[in-house]
């Protein structure tokens, strides 16, 4: 079986208005390995929701998915499975069992006239017919320990937990249907920073116990540089650097990528100045000419205002960038 879980080809998102489109995801291509941690991180706009709406097929219009393929390979399927084309009927197959979602705010994703405890119930059951309400429940009791929970909480409804234990909940939820692929969208922004570390750890721990993939979403480069294996950045809907978390955090390849790491405080060493990425983030309806980054960029040259560099494998690292490019004649003939 590949080791590729998931292989996202040229995926393309656009926000479709009337006085013309904006286009959030720009053919962006990655792949996601059996049990690893992805993380996505980049500046607030950069696409990352619009990217990760995408890939779970939960997104509405405005957004509009027109270009690109995401081929799953959940266990037990022998072809890959592109999710761009399938209905929500054919989705619902794949919803929990395959693929689970955590979403930034946990009171969206618990049912708030629900005891805890049934909605867990009903989603096991949902997806394992043969399973009795006993079952079931005992299920439950497992899953919410695995997260740190009792018996006792899933009798209370989500409006009487605190927000770090209902957002721990909904990982257990996610986790009920044995998902190969777990994407978290900023998971731990509701919670203190005691709590985001005690549930981020949480979710590494699981992984290593239960193999499950995950695709993490997150604008704080440091917490990811902890958690992840490998990290892609965005900038202005595109990816502009992949690599593995170490080669990130150490050796970033991209100046944005670079300037991103230089604005996080150290991981371990006391803070002495942050030095942020000067301007703003391009509106993507007039986005610059050739790097979308270049009018930031220290360290741009001739090419970087004409031409758009493509994602290309420098060492272990792909990086989109005309510093890094193998081929200086393709960035002066194009
Ligand atoms: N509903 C919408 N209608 C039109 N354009 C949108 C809409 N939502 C997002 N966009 C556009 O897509 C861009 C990317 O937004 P997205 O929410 O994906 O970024 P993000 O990286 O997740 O940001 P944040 O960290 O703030 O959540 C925005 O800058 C905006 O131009």
């Amino acid at each position: 079986m590949s080791d590729d879980l998931l292989e996202v080809r040229g995926l393309t998102v656009e926000y479709v208005a009337e006085g013309g489109s904006v286009r959030a995801c720009d053919d962006v291509s990655f792949t996601v390995r059996r049990g690893e941690i992805l993380g996505v991180a980049g500046e607030s706009g950069s696409g990352k929701s619009t990217l990760i709406t995408a890939l779970t097929r939960l997104e509405r219009p405005p957004a509009v998915t027109t270009a690109g393929q995401i081929l799953f390979r959940p266990h037990g399927v022998a072809e890959p499975i592109d999710l761009v084309p399938l209905t929500e009927k054919q989705l619902r197959k794949h919803r929990w069992r395959d693929l689970a979602i955590v979403m930034q705010s946990a009171m969206n994703a618990l049912n708030p006239v629900l005891r805890l405890g049934a909605q867990f119930t009903d989603v096991l059951r949902h997806h394992d017919r043969g399973l009795g309400r006993a079952g079931a429940e005992r299920r439950t009791e497992e899953l919410l320990s695995l997260v740190g929970l009792t018996a006792a909480q899933a009798r209370s409804y989500p409006h009487e937990l605190s927000g770090g234990t209902r957002q721990r909940a909904t990982i257990a939820l996610a986790l009920a249907c044995g998902a190969d692929l777990v994407v978290m969208d900023e998971p731990t922004t509701a919670v203190d920073v005691v709590m985001q570390r005690q549930i981020l750890a949480n979710v590494l721990r699981l992984r290593d116990e239960l193999g499950f993939a995950v695709v993490l979403v997150t604008h704080d480069l440091s917490l990811l540089v902890e958690l992840a294996d490998r990290i892609a950045i965005m900038y202005a809907g595109k990816i502009v650097e992949v690599g593995t978390a170490h080669d990130i955090y150490h050796r970033p390849s991209h100046p944005y990528t670079a300037g991103l790491r230089a604005s996080f405080p150290p991981l371990h060493a006391p803070v002495e100045r942050l030095h942020g990425i000067p301007g703003t983030p391009p509106d993507l309806r007039r986005l610059p000419s050739g790097c979308a980054f270049h009018p930031r960029c220290p360290k741009r040259f001739e090419p970087c205002d004409s031409v758009v560099p493509r994602l290309s494998a420098v060492g272990d690292q792909e990086v989109a960038c005309h510093l890094h490019s193998h081929d200086r004649s393709e960035v002066v003939d194009a």
